[in-house]
């Protein structure tokens, strides 16, 4: 079933076109990559499918209701409730500690300190890190720190996690085992995922890639099919 609609998105910065009309759909606990080269619009698809930024033409239907048309307060409520985000780096309060840095939005949204202090360390557990639970993240390493970062992202049980170069900062070993963590943990919660990157390899993690061009959807398929040059239309 379809959870999140993109139709005809338009977004420019100023004279800059970012979005040339953007269509897309993701399903319930669907894996969707978005690639293509630096500039093509990635991050502004994803903040327009996030509610982050307005579209300035088009439309974004999250379950079946318009998403972009909603006040403020209404998306922010929204991505605090139903949506997890995860960027490339500088998301972790220096000041806490891993199980605090998790334990937050679970306290934001009202629970109390036993059960969210629970739940983050069931999640540091899940992401492989709860040997740093008790540790600032100055003094982990970037890919502890990414996935106390997807921990914290996945801690309210998003139904849609978007992830903006995860993987960005860190060294392909460090990306893999992010990334295996990351789509394993999501698919265990039918958890949605929009990946952007512009690493082709990381596509191998999704059921679907979608690759932009200039702003526009160039090719949609499963990674392999555009390896391959097979791919083609809308799945
Ligand atoms: N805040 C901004 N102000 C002005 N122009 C912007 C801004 N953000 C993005 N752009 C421009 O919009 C276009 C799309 O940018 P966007 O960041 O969405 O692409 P991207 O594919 O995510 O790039 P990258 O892979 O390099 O992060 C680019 O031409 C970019 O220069």
């Amino acid at each position: 079933m379809t959870l999140l609609q993109a139709r005809g998105l338009v977004r420019s910065y100023g004279p800059t076109p970012a979005l040339r009309g953007v269509t897309l759909e993701l399903a319930e606990a669907e894996i969707l990559a978005v690639t293509g080269p630096s500039g093509c619009g990635k991050s502004t698809l994803l903040h327009c499918l996030a509610g982050i930024l307005r579209p300035d033409a088009g439309e974004v239907l999250y379950g079946g209701q318009r998403l972009d048309a909603r006040s403020e307060a209404d998306r922010s409520r929204l991505r605090r409730t139903e949506f997890g985000v995860l960027f490339q780096f500088g998301q972790l309060v220096a000041e806490l500690t891993a199980a605090e840095n998790v334990a937050l939005p679970l306290l934001l949204a009202g629970k109390g300190r036993r059960e969210a202090r629970t739940a983050a360390l069931n999640w540091l557990e899940r992401l492989d890190v709860a040997d740093v639970a008790d540790v600032r993240p100055g003094a982990m390493s970037g890919g502890q720190q990414q996935r106390c970062a997807a921990a914290r992202a996945l801690v309210t049980e998003p139904r849609v996690l978007f992830a903006d170069e995860p993987t960005g900062a860190l060294d392909a070993l460090a990306g893999e085992r992010l990334l295996g963590q990351l789509t394993r943990v999501a698919r265990e919660q039918h958890t949605s995922v929009v990946l952007v990157t512009h690493e082709p390899a990381v596509a191998a993690y999704a059921d679907r890639e979608i690759v932009l061009r200039d702003g526009t959807v160039d090719v949609t398929g499963l990674g392999a099919d555009i390896s391959a040059g097979t791919a083609g239309g809308r799945r």
